[in-house]
């Protein structure tokens, strides 16, 4: 291990775009195959799910995405997967971590709304407690089930509003989901004081991230790669200081960018852009949160303290309190005093 990466391993970190289903396990992914024998394409092996996690493309991902979401059909699956996910990122040294949740895949799969949000719950309060983790929760629509998933996530969010909850995403394919159909239920679940964080430019180009942003009211951005082809958009993000939430792994296996050296992040950072560094769905891409720093502090050119600043980051950029956040920003800081 290098010094740098033993740095990482220590840092104090804050995650901000994580998906739920996208963070399970090989093995919790494996047992619940096992569980669904004969029923799911998904491997019960985790070596052979290593070969079942490679992508043709961003549609194949979502198609191997969904027959994961399609293996938790209980209450039970929910409060095991979220506590597991909560165990690794306390594991990096995540002491908070926003989790994009997808509620109508998994109530359509059957689990009532109640109990489905009795289990996130009860696994959020049990990690707080057992690994020091502070989770919170994002809604988000999957955006290939169109208006019906807005309006069963709005509704749910509206209803529901388990505790953790403080924002409202979109995830899914951008092609051929144009933002702007959205915007009612954003315009809603905003004015209920949700966050507004949809994903954009991830496989789309930057008129996309615009319509994020005119049409739904971003406050960040999940991904926004393609904002580096647009000078203006950058200019514009700048200014306002809307995050891009950056996975910079995720955008090379789901080929939305062909080669980690070709990752936009430089320039992004370049024109002014404010970033999070995020692993978006860690096991599904072969990286964690702390290979996710690795990866950014060789893009960037980081020594210990640039990479404590990703981190700094993605605390500053989060939903926390400003009490909460300057209680991280401390934490952070004397970790690198006594490790730089
Ligand atoms: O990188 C990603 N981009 C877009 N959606 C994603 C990503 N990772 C996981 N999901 C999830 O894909 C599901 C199907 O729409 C949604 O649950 C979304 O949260």
């Amino acid at each position: 291990m290098t010094e740098l990466t033993s740095f990482i391993a220590g840092l104090p970190k804050a995650e901000l775009h994580v998906h739920h289903v996208g963070s399970a396990s090989p093995r919790i992914v494996a047992e619940l195959a096992a569980r669904h024998e004969g029923s799911t394409p998904v491997p019960a092996d985790p070596a052979a799910l290593a070969d079942y996690f490679a992508f043709r493309d961003f549609a194949h991902f979502i198609e191997v995405y969904l027959s994961v979401v399609d293996l938790i059909r209980d209450d039970e699956d929910v409060r095991t997967l979220t506590y597991e996910v909560a165990r690794e990122l306390a594991r990096q040294q995540v002491r908070y971590a926003e989790l994009t949740i997808t509620p109508y895949s998994s109530v359509r799969r059957g689990i009532a709304a109640p109990a489905f949000c009795a289990a996130i719950e009860d696994a959020r309060r049990s990690a707080a407690t057992d690994f020091g983790i502070e989770l919170r929760w994002c809604f988000d629509i999957p955006g290939e089930a169109g208006l019906a998933s807005a309006e069963e996530t709005l509704r749910i969010a509206l209803e529901e509003q388990p505790d953790g909850l403080i924002s409202f995403g979109l995830g899914g394919p951008e092609i051929g989901v144009p933002r702007p159909q959205f915007k009612p239920f954003f315009d809603k679940a905003r004015a209920a004081g949700l966050h507004s964080v949809p994903h954009a430019g991830e496989t789309t180009g930057p008129e996309t991230i615009w319509d994020a942003l005119r049409e739904l009211g971003a406050e960040r951005i999940g991904h926004g790669i393609s904002a580096a082809q647009d000078p203006a958009l950058m200019a514009h993000l700048a200014e306002h200081r809307i995050p891009l939430e950056i996975s910079p792994t995720s955008n090379l296996r789901t080929r939305a960018v062909p080669s980690l050296d070709e990752h936009p992040l430089p320039r992004l950072v370049e024109a002014g852009v404010l970033v999070s560094i995020n692993s978006d769905d860690p096991p599904m891409f072969g990286t964690t949160l702390e290979e996710e720093y690795a990866v950014a502090a060789k893009l960037l050119g980081l020594d210990a303290k640039g990479v404590a600043g990703l981190a700094h980051a993605a605390v500053e950029q989060s939903f926390l309190a400003p009490e909460r956040k300057r209680e991280l920003a401390a934490e952070i800081d004397g970790y690198l005093t006594r490790n730089a």
